[in-house]
């Protein structure tokens, strides 16, 4: 067989007592697309870590076409290797696109000077090149998400690197842009690129690549193609038992139609939305599904104060609830797993258990003073109910691998016991077996009367609902009582039962 273009072998990479990578292995041949898979904490982000020359292992070696990788500190090398493109921007969102793409290597002009003609005119090129249609003008901050990836692609392949690493690239696009992400992937696959893709939808693993390498427990399980590992076997190789352990069932009860309205919104308008009347009932979950541009999480955000409608009013339980104000919203009743658990969901500095009982000190102890083993014990009973693969509630967030990171989220929105929990992508960057967990703490939310919202572009999270709206273009288009068909809900979700 030819050399791979990359080999990884016998990587180990701790961190103090945390074993990141006991056996980690890789070997991608040139032109596949190559799935990197595992559960939540299996290792992957710390493989790419090394793949990419972040960081050293502390055993193992890596090798491109049968060289050994170049010294850490020769980050040009590294460059003209690979690169990877995480979820969050490594670009600068100020700078436009064409001084992205040369940052640090800006073509000079007479006298050293920076020439931006040269700069605009050698950017266009590059884009060109790899047929990204975007503007070298723009502003990056202005770009959807589907366009910063493919600039950050194509300013890797302008290093030269043919080896681009893709971390969970899926995961805040929606079903359009992963279809257009797809196309492009294949197009450069045939250009000569190979690809490391990192994802928890196994459908996309079957969809865009040819081979899959699966991490559990910090080790290699397996490589094989993807042809010759159903689904059932590939998520056994990830879980390390049985498909139907996993995936147990869900039973959904019918709501109580006598249940108190606990959510009721009225005339909701802002620049996202317009005109929105929605009624939760205690007990009940509704999806608000569109797509990226359709309002559905400003929507949800409103009733969480992290974005403000311009008129219309919200009740909870009969209440006004004040928008604009998250403390205030919290103290009203509602629980939030935001979009963004970077910004928006975790103090990073703070333990474990501190981020997942932030918002209920107030109940654990009186006048502000909270028992040290009070808090410990509920944050121990949390990590335990979603499980939480941590060192223990002392490890700081910071340490966490993503997927579990969002469960803390989770774990600190139902640890207020909210009237209203308002769920935004809970699952994204969850694994097939935690995602099950999450979902049924959100059933057991919803037995317990809680009125819960969630948006969500997965349709797995959707099927768990009583009803799900559509939202197109800022107003809802369409609702789907559960037991709705797949095709259905698309459907109306691209706008095409509906003139909106
Ligand atoms: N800087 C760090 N300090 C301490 N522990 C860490 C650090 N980075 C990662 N870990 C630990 O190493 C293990 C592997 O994490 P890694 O991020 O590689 O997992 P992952 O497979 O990428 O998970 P996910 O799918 O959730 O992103 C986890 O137990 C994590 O807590």
């Amino acid at each position: 067989m030819s050399t791979p273009l990359v080999e990884a072998r016998g990587i180990a990479k701790r961190y103090g007592p945390t074993v990141a990578l006991a056996d980690g292995q890789l070997t991608v041949h040139a032109g596949e697309s190559h799935a990197l898979v595992g559960r939540n904490g299996a290792g992957k982000s710390t493989l790419v870590t090394v793949l990419t020359g972040l960081q050293a292992p502390d055993e193992g070696t890596v090798s491109f076409d049968g060289e050994p990788a170049p010294a850490l500190t020769d980050r040009d090398a590294w460059r003209r290797k690979v690169a990877c493109v995480y979820q969050k921007p490594t670009v600068v969102p100020e700078l436009t696109v064409a001084e992205n793409l040369f940052i640090n290597r800006q073509p000079q002009g007479r006298g050293g000077f920076i020439s931006w003609r040269r700069l605009k005119t050698e950017a266009a090129e590059v884009l060109d090149t790899w047929d990204v249609h975007v503007d070298p003008d723009a502003r990056t901050a202005d770009l959807k998400v589907e366009d910063r990836q493919m600039v950050e692609i194509a300013r890797a392949l302008s290093f030269g690197a043919r080896f681009i690493v893709l971390d969970e690239p899926t995961a805040q696009l929606d079903n359009r842009e992963i279809e257009r992400l797809f196309t492009r992937m294949r197009a450069l696959q045939e250009s000569g690129v190979t690809f490391l893709f990192i994802s928890h939808h196994l459908q996309e693993v079957y969809e865009v690549c040819q081979t899959v390498t699966v991490l559990r427990d910090a080790r290699w399980i397996t490589t094989a193609p993807v042809a010759e590992l159903p689904r059932a076997a590939l998520v056994e190789a990830m879980a390390g038992e049985s498909i139907a352990a996993v995936e147990e069932k869900a039973s959904r009860g019918d709501v109580d139609a006598g249940a108190p309205v606990v959510l009721e919104a009225h005339g909701l308008t802002s620049e996202s939305y317009e005109s929105i009347d929605l009624t939760v009932r205690g007990g009940e979950v509704v999806g608000l599904a569109g797509s990226s541009g359709s309002g559905k999480i400003e929507l949800a955000e409103s009733f969480a104060g992290l974005h403000t409608p311009t008129g219309g009013t919200a009740q909870l339980e009969g209440r006004r609830l004040p928008f604009g104000d998250v403390t205030a919203a919290l103290r009203a009743g509602v629980g939030c797993v935001p979009r963004d658990r970077h910004g928006q969901g975790l103090v990073f500095g703070m333990t474990v258990g501190d981020n997942a009982t932030m918002s209920v000190l107030d109940r654990l102890g009186r006048y502000g003073f909270v028992g040290t083993d009070r808090k410990r014990g509920f944050a121990d009973e949390l990590i335990e109910r979603l499980d939480i693969h941590t060192a223990g509630p002392d490890q700081p967030v910071s340490d966490l691998s993503g997927g579990n990171a969002q469960k803390v989220v989770m774990a600190r929105a139902l640890a207020s016991d909210p009237r209203l929990l308002v769920l935004i992508n809970p699952t994204a960057g969850v694994d097939v077996k935690s995602k099950e967990s999450l979902l049924s703490r959100m059933d057991s939310a919803r037995d317990d009367g809680t009125a819960v919202l969630v948006v969500s572009d997965e349709l797995d999270d959707l099927r768990r609902c009583d009803r799900v709206l559509v939202l197109f273009h800022g107003r809802v288009v369409a609702e789907h009582p559960a037991g709705w068909r797949d095709h259905e809900l698309i459907a109306s979700i691209e706008g095409v039962d509906h003139h909106g």
